[in-house]
């Protein structure tokens, strides 16, 4: 029996770029694709960002690939993140040949934790004139990111990570985090590397050779690989993986772009090297190498859209890595 895959477009570009991902894992492998809806589309016909029935889809999966969501984003990829029990987001962030960077010698993966910080939703407003926002952070969220993150760098041959956090302002939140984080790794003999998230963001923008694998807590992940994306040619280059123990949401890291939605001009590889994550996720990793390498060849040869300078609509690049592949 061939393999589910749960496929959630979302709004915007989510709507061009994952049927653009899907053709891909069509032309290497024999799944079967479930399709789920999520997103303010969904939100404005039913009511419901997130109807019960995808949570519960996407909850008994082994994997989803997702879109994007436009305002109601919160109220959809937070919940699934949790609906998949994902520990991390894992967000590769580096440069092509071929492809513009301010930074081409940029090699980085991030590694998020993934459901707490100030994205676990507590916010309040208790006044005219205050509002107020509990920020989560635990030891043992904070203890399974580092797990996965020591597993990770074994697995890679590298001998550590970079830990990320602002500990000397946030001292309870983000000192639990940094603690829990530096504890796991030294037991298991793990170099770590320190590093406040403001001076962080400076210098990867100098020298972004001087990190590797970094790690951080939820904000920082999200705004860090964000300034990543642009130091390698722009957003329509990061996939990501939110990974729990046993399943999956894969997804690219940017969103709707309502500057461009509907315009079939969509650069569509952040979402097909999500697609490759995924087939990685499901034990595919020849499929996975595969579609890799199709993507280097396209942006390296071009055809190219118009984010990356080029003048090539989303099909057209798509139909480009479906040529190249093996
Ligand atoms: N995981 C999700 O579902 C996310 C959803 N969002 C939502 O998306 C909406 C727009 O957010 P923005 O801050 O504008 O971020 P965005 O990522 O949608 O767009 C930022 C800029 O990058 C460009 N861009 C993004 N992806 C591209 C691609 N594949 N090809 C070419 N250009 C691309 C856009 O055209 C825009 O200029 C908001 O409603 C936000 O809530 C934002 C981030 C993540
Ligand atoms: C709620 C999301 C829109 C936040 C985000 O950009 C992300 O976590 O990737």
């Amino acid at each position: 029996m061939s393999e589910e895959i749960v496929v959630i477009e979302g709004d915007g570009i989510g709507r061009e770029v994952v049927p653009a991902a899907v053709s891909v894992l069509e032309a290497v492998g024999d799944f079967e694709f479930v399709a789920a809806e999520a997103g303010d589309a969904v939100k404005e016909a039913t009511g419901e960002a997130l109807p019960q029935e995808t949570y519960d889809t996407v909850a008994d999966a082994d994997a989803t690939l997702f879109g994007a969501a436009g305002e109601t984003a919160a109220d959809v990829i937070l919940p699934l993140r949790t609906a998949v029990g994902s520990f991390v987001n894992v967000r590769p962030a580096r440069a092509y040949p071929g492809v513009e960077a301010v930074r081409p010698e940029t090699d980085l993966v991030f590694l998020r934790e993934n459901t707490e910080g100030v994205y676990a939703g507590h916010e309040d407003r208790l006044s005219d004139d205050l509002s107020t926002l509990t920020r989560v952070v635990t030891t043992s969220a904070s203890e399974r990111l580092a797990e996965y993150a020591c597993e990770y760098v074994d697995e890679q041959g590298k001998k550590g990570f970079q830990v990320v956090h602002k500990a000397n302002v946030m001292r309870e939140t983000d000192g639990r985090f940094r603690d829990a984080v530096v504890d796991v790794a030294d037991e298991a003999g793990v170099e770590t590397e320190e590093v406040l998230m403001d001076a962080f963001a400076t210098r990867v923008c100098l020298d972004p050779t001087q990190f590797d694998v970094v790690v951080c807590p939820n904000l920082a992940g999200d705004v860090l690989s964000d300034l990543a994306a642009g130091l390698v040619g722009g957003l329509g280059l990061l996939p990501s993986a939110n990974v729990g123990p046993d399943n999956a949401l894969f997804e690219p890291v940017h969103g709707t772009a309502p500057d461009i939605a509907g315009e079939g001009v969509a650069n569509p590889s952040a979402a097909i090297l999500s697609a490759a994550m995924l087939l990685d996720h499901l034990g595919y990793g020849d499929e996975a190498e595969n579609v890799r390498t199709a993507v280097e060849s396209v942006l390296e040869d071009g055809p190219r859209t118009a984010d990356l300078g080029g003048d090539a609509g989303t099909e057209e690049v798509t139909t480009a890595v479906l040529d190249r592949l093996d």
